[in-house]
């Protein structure tokens, strides 16, 4: 199956000059949830601009089912649904007269059945004749979803959804984004919350400065990049990491109460047994131990950390 989107050598750099996005390729899969993580200002913002038309890319190309975003804008635009951070919206107007406006922007024949499902869907069926100034933070955010939704995309955009909200209301916004997925819309979110990506997401792309650094499947992603933590937690508290355990990757937690030691599972040598047998050498006692296996934030953190090889050279 083609992809639903595909980007191609995608590059924006803004007038300031900034580079925001640098040779960006993506094809997303029909059907799909991808998030997109990147630490603040990394470019998704940018990147979701650029494909929804509201930016104008610098260099490469972009084709929503086939078609160019630039050539073919209006095509591309109703095939798109974006939910962006923050409302813009008549504040005095009702919710469902906002949904079905956005439904007449993109000149689709009014459908009041549709407009009904989908406010039902998404629990607002009776908050429809209350003002939107009326409604709270989490309505709000669901009006949003519902006004993307008016005019029928195959591809939904949320753009951190579940920025600054409670969790239940995080809970409640996952539930939806996989009903919404059920329905046959591909979905792509941004958003810095790792427990998001690894809660949802069927893949993940990792943007940092511009750059796509990563982009697998979530599954194959913890799979591979699978590490495990051991954490020691030591008899008396140490002040720093003696230097006779320079040879581990060790870090200290907890007041100087815990030594984490994160080793790669598939490594023929772990280096746990040594590491253990040098605590005891140096006459460092410990009270127990335990291991787990790393997150997805400890993948992410160190990925964003790696420095890139050009930059090493640099
Ligand atoms: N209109 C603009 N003019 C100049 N620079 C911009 C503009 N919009 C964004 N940028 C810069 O481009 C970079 C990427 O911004 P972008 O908003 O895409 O990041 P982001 O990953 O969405 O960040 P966040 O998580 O904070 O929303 C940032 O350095 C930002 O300052």
């Amino acid at each position: 199956m083609p992809p639903v989107i595909r980007v191609e050598a995608l590059t924006k750099a803004y007038a300031s000059g900034h580079v925001a996005l640098d040779a960006v390729d993506l094809d997303i899969r029909e059907g799909e949830i991808f998030a997109l993580l990147g630490p603040n200002g990394a470019g998704k913002t940018t990147l979701i601009s650029v494909i929804c038309g509201i930016v104008t890319p610098s260099g490469g190309r972009v084709l929503v089912r086939g078609h160019d975003i630039v050539r073919n804008y209006r095509q591309t635009r109703t095939d798109i649904g974006l939910v962006p951070q923050e409302l813009h919206t008549d504040m005095f107007e009702t919710v469902i007269n906002t949904v079905r406006f956005s439904r007449g922007l993109f000149g689709k024949a009014r459908n009041d059945a549709l407009i009904e499902r989908i406010l039902r869907d998404l629990s607002l069926w009776d908050k429809r004749k209350a003002k939107i100034m009326e409604l709270s933070g989490g309505m709000k955010r669901r009006v949003m979803i519902a006004k993307a939704l008016s005019h029928e995309p195959r591809v939904l955009f949320l753009d951190e959804p579940t920025a600054g909200v409670d969790v239940e209301l995080r809970r409640d916004m996952w539930e939806l984004v996989r009903q919404l997925r059920e329905t046959g819309v591909t979905i792509i979110l941004t958003t810095h919350y790792i427990e998001e990506a690894e809660e949802m997401a069927d893949r993940v792309g990792v943007i940092d400065k511009g750059r796509l650094i990563l982009v697998e499947e979530k599954a194959t992603l913890m799979q591979k990049l699978g590490k495990k933590t051991l954490t020691i937690h030591l008899a008396q508290p140490l002040d720093a990491i003696p230097r006779e355990l320079d040879d581990w990757e060790l870090s200290l937690h907890h007041d100087g109460h815990e030594l984490e030691y994160l080793f790669d599972t598939r490594a023929e040598r772990t280096g746990v047994s040594a590491l253990l047998r040098t605590l005891g050498d140096i006459g460092l006692g410990y009270k127990d131990l335990n291991t787990r296996e790393s997150s997805l934030e400890d993948i992410f953190v160190k990925l964003v950390h790696t420095p890139q090889s050009d930059e090493v050279a640099a």
